[in-house]
């Protein structure tokens, strides 16, 4: 029996399109104006020494933003690049220059699984600062309410299954018991050699014959 749901943001609760087509411009527009006002601060400095690490050489903090600009157009998931854009973020949502797309057979399901009395988590690429923020500023309003946790790469990468055992863990659930949802096959495939239930959401993308994860179009034709 399903006792909780972990799910992923981008391509499942929300659109591909919000993701690229707003969070990520808004974040590269307004990456260097924040650097160069925080790059003091201890919480960014860390982010900007940690990215550098990754880099692999000693940037300046001009070289530095160019390849924080060229992991965004390639739209990597690098966890020091995912935490910044999440302050560069906050900025956006409390301004009210935009607010978190959420499909309305999400919000729809997700607050009847609640009420079932599902434990309801999100596992995803962005910070859970984003994460929060998303759901916290949504189209719907405040959707914060429903989450009982938030997972990010901090935990590990989503096409690892230890990730997924740590979530598990973090549960304190057979894996068993926890379904998982997102658009990529790789993650799902992780997810279930931890040994969680998983359902593709297949929603902005062609249905896949030989998938060995069941397909749905939406949070509508959940079942379990
Ligand atoms: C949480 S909003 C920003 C989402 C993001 O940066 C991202 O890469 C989402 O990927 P996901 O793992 O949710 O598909
Ligand atoms: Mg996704």
């Amino acid at each position: 029996m399903i006792e909780a749901i972990v799910t992923d943001i981008e391509g499942t609760t929300s659109s591909l399109s919000f993701v690229k087509d707003v969070l990520f411009p808004y974040a590269r527009q307004h990456l260097p104006a924040f650097v160069a006002e925080h790059c003091a601060d201890p919480e960014v400095k860390a982010l900007l020494d940690d990215a550098n690490r990754l880099a692999g050489g000693q940037l300046e903090q001009a070289a530095l933003i160019e390849q924080f600009i060229a992991w965004i157009d390639a739209d990597q998931k690098i966890t020091p690049l995912k935490s910044l854009q999440g302050l560069i973020w906050l900025d956006g949502y409390q301004n009210g220059d935009f607010t978190g797309h959420v499909y309305p057979d999400a919000v729809r399901n997700l607050r009847a699984w609640q009420e079932r009395g599902l434990k309801l988590y999100v596992y995803s690429s962005g910070s859970v600062q984003a994460q929060k923020l998303l759901f916290g500023y949504s189209d719907f309003g405040d959707l914060t309410p429903l989450f009982s946790g938030y997972f990010d790469t901090r935990i590990g990468g989503k096409r690892e299954a230890e990730s997924y055992r740590k979530i598990a863990d973090e549960l304190a659930l057979p894996a068993a018991r926890i379904l998982f949802l997102s658009d990529i096959k790789e993650e799902l495939d992780a997810a279930r050699a931890a040994g969680f239930a998983t359902r593709w959401l297949v929603r902005e993308q062609a249905a896949d014959a030989a998938a060995d994860h069941p397909q749905v179009a939406d949070f509508d034709a959940i079942r379990f």
